[in-house]
């Protein structure tokens, strides 16, 4: 069983538990009575290249990252660095994530907001609209085809975007046929934990130019957003380099300072 597969699992439990407590009608109506989503679709085509931070606890692949006392402040610190999106790790078993930590981070930050988890059903994707999120990741690795084409139908119908991660050649063509607008190209193998900065070159320029491109994964500093860029990023999403900063207002700004001349990479600062 990979990684994923065990991740999956885990996930299936956890969700299943949730539903007993709580019925999706219960979510839909405090979906209903959350602010709309915001419009990420255009947060994430603006200019230069975007960064999204991310809160992230631990991971499966290096276990404890940072001890995150706050997310709310940890966001707000993203945001003043000049984060576009900002992305909140809801699983809990292997990334130490939780709900609550996506409605204190919305409720901080005026910026959108990624609910990151393993979602493969929609009751997740209501739950992730109650807890205010504006982005839902789908990993096409851990959806059959049907499921995934109708998860990405449900994001949007509640007004959010759908934020589709591939590996591959294969599965970037399953986000397309899928009606993905958004895809991210995650650098970490899921199901090895491998990572491969140059996936992102091989599989990105395959994609239509409308397609929003998002580099996942292994940006360390200014240096990996550049390179991305220069293979075709319209943003990047950070975890680890950010969580493990001392100053993250400061790490985001630089990162978004070499966004804004991804063809000019400054040696000084
Ligand atoms: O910490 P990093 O290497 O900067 O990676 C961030 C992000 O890409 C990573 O957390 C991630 C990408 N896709 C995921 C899917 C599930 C959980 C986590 C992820």
């Amino acid at each position: 069983m990979s990684v994923l597969d065990d991740i999956v699992a885990g996930v299936r439990e956890d969700v299943a538990a949730r539903q007993a407590a709580t019925p999706l009608a219960e979510v839909q109506a405090v979906a209903r009575d959350t602010r709309p989503a915001l419009d990420a679709l255009a947060a994430l085509r603006a200019p230069g290249v975007g960064v999204i931070a991310e809160v992230k606890r631990k991971s499966p692949s290096k276990g404890a990252l940072a001890a995150i006392a706050d997310p709310a402040a940890l966001a707000v610190q993203y945001a003043a660095g000049g984060a576009r999106v900002i992305s909140v790790l809801t699983e809990g078993r292997r990334f130490g994530g939780s709900h609550a930590d996506l409605a204190a981070v919305r409720a901080a930050v005026d910026v959108p907001v990624l609910n990151k988890d393993f979602v493969v059903s929609s009751y997740q994707v209501h739950e992730a609209r109650a807890h205010g999120a504006d982005l839902v990741l789908l990993i096409v690795a851990a959806l059959d085809q049907p499921v995934l084409t109708g998860l990405l139908e449900r994001i949007e119908s509640l007004g959010m975007t759908a934020l589709v991660e591939v590996h591959s050649e294969a599965e970037a063509d399953r986000a397309l046929s899928a009606g993905a607008s958004v895809i991210g190209v995650n650098a970490r193998d899921l199901t090895t934990l491998s990572v491969d900065r140059s996936t992102f070159e091989r599989i990105a320029p395959g994609l239509p130019s409308e397609v929003v491109k998002i580099a996942e994964s292994g940006v360390r500093g200014p240096h990996d957003l550049i390179s991305y860029a220069g293979a075709g990023a319209d943003a990047v999403l950070v975890g680890e380099g950010l969580v493990t900063a001392g100053d993250p207002r400061q790490a985001v700004a630089d990162l978004v300072t070499a966004g804004s001349h991804p063809a000019t990479p400054r040696t000084t600062r």
